[in-house]
């Protein structure tokens, strides 16, 4: 049977180019990108890697052996700690205050994007909350190693791009990806597909994410309140 990424990036091929053409990237990677665009991501982004953590943790909870509680829990503390390096070192640098960037409010695409982590995590099972989180990883990993190749040199945005580029991060990714295969290859159909549908909803917002950045995305609401 084809493993399960291979059948997921394959569904997902033209998803995931859009993303690797997105404006964002493509000017993040120029070193061009406009402040204010990445300081809205950057902002989000906090906010979004803290119920990432929390969605993290509850996969620990749900892994079916001591390895894959360790191995998740492990991402969760990850993510917390990336939030507050990238915290000190960019916030400070692009001069964004950290507890304004904290009680910032989420966008639509941030909240959307938690709340659909968060739902899977409360009420899915480890398979599909696994699904759920997978490109979290695998579309950080490709994104980033296929920036820091178009990176030019003294880019403003290296520190984002070589931590995504990082040894580090990709042996994580592939270990995530190593226990998904490992998951969906016992999943029954029905499961598998569930699975799938999951994985392109988050490749979805991944897309979703990047691009609320780039149109400073807030609430068109807000004007009533
Ligand atoms: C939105 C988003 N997805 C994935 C990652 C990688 O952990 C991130 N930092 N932000």
């Amino acid at each position: 049977m084809t493993s399960f990424l291979t059948t997921a990036r394959n569904q997902n091929a033209r998803l995931l180019q859009a993303i690797h053409e997105l404006p964002f990237n493509r000017d993040l990677a120029a070193g061009t990108l406009q402040q204010d665009r990445f300081r809205h991501y950057l902002v989000q982004d906090g906010l979004y890697l803290t119920d990432y953590a929390r969605a993290l943790a509850a996969l620990a909870a749900k892994a079916p052996n001591a390895e894959l509680i360790a191995q998740f829990a492990a991402n969760a503390a990850g993510a917390v700690h990336f939030e507050q390096e990238m915290q000190h070192s960019y916030l400070s640098k692009f001069g964004v205050d950290r507890a304004v960037a904290q009680s910032t409010e989420r966008s639509p695409t941030c909240l959307g994007y938690t709340s659909f982590l968060l739902a899977e995590a409360q009420t899915g099972s480890y398979e599909t909350l696994l699904a759920a989180l997978l490109p979290c990883f695998s579309v950080y990993a490709e994104v980033g190693t296929a920036i820091a190749q178009q990176s030019v040199p003294n880019n403003p945005f290296a520190l984002w791009i070589e931590t995504y580029a990082s040894d580090e991060f990709q042996a994580a990714v592939r270990a995530a990806e190593t226990a998904a295969d490992a998951a969906a290859e016992k999943a029954h159909a029905e499961l598998r597909q569930r699975m799938l549908a999951l994985f392109r909803k988050s490749v979805e917002f991944e897309w979703m994410f990047w691009d609320a950045a780039y149109r400073l995305e807030a609430w068109p609401t807000a004007a009533w309140r």
